[in-house]
């Protein structure tokens, strides 16, 4: 059974149809980029898997179960979001910032238990922020604060993560690092990314969007050609497979504007 199914999902704004008709798996613990030009529609499909948006047709599960008939904690314990978006106006610690993910999982009135407490310091070390626990938000730099909301994202405890984004702040040793992690995590993932050779290295398979739709979707071997990446980024480009110890699939390179 796939972790996460969406089937024939549509999503429309302001009559302009943003998904249209997009249908993608997840296998339990693999790393899907979600792939496409600006304004493709990957966050509104993010948006659209995490419930945060009501689609107009279609179908989400995460392991098999209807994702608009599950309860919150449920839902938080099949799905969690880091936005790009994602921000904190309050001036509050980096720690009480990856709490946040503990929330689903409390009493209404509760502090954090002793559970809480060690699910929070656990994913602030997974993400190397673990030093960083009582720095105040302000302080942190773009790519500690993206770190910081995905270890939120990891304290949540879901079996599968949706990722807006996750490397826009990351400088290339934490793009490595994170994406090292994401791979070796038993989480089943879903990233929209901007960035294919990253996507082309690590994920499992990619879902190339074109205005809303699927134009390619499979291993990266397979899905990201050098005919495709030409239609739908206007950008020529060599792929090139490689048995490089750590690369699961193939090797982009860009060669300039079609
Ligand atoms: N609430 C909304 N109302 C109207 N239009 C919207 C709304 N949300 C998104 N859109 C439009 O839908 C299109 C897809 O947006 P979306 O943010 O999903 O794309 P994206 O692929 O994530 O883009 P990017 O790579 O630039 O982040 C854009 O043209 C955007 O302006």
């Amino acid at each position: 059974m796939s972790a996460l199914a969406v089937e024939g999902v549509s999503w429309s704004a302001q009559a302009r149809r943003i998904v249209d008709d997009v249908s993608l798996r997840a296998e339990p613990g693999s790393l899907v980029g979600l792939l496409g030009p600006n304004g493709s529609g990957k966050s509104s499909l993010l948006r659209c898997i995490a419930q945060l948006r009501r689609p107009d047709g279609g179908r989400v599960a995460y392991d098999g179960s209807a994702a608009d008939s599950l309860h919150r904690r449920a839902l938080a314990r099949a799905v969690a979001v880091v936005d790009q978006e994602a921000s904190t106006e309050v001036d509050v610690r980096l720690r009480d910032v990856v709490a946040l993910g503990r929330v689903p999982h409390r009493d209404r009135w509760g502090g954090l238990t002793a559970r809480d407490e060690a699910a929070v310091e656990q994913a602030m070390g997974q993400v190397g922020v673990g030093h960083l626990g009582d720095r105040r938000w302000s302080t942190l730099s773009g790519g500690e604060r993206q770190r910081a909301h995905l270890a939120r994202g990891l304290a949540q405890g879901a079996r599968c993560l949706l990722l807006d984004e996750p490397t826009n702040h990351l400088d290339v040793r934490h793009q490595l690092e994170l994406f090292e992690l994401l791979a070796a995590l038993p989480v089943t993932t879903v990233a929209a990314l901007h960035d294919l050779p990253l996507a082309a290295r690590f994920c499992d398979r990619v879902v190339v969007l074109m205005s809303g739709r699927v134009v390619a979707d499979g291993p990266p071997v397979e899905a990201l050609t050098p005919a495709l990446i030409e239609r739908v980024y206007g950008v020529r480009a060599a792929v090139a497979a490689t048995g490089a110890a750590g690369w699961k699939g193939v090797e982009v390179t860009y060669l300039g504007l079609a």
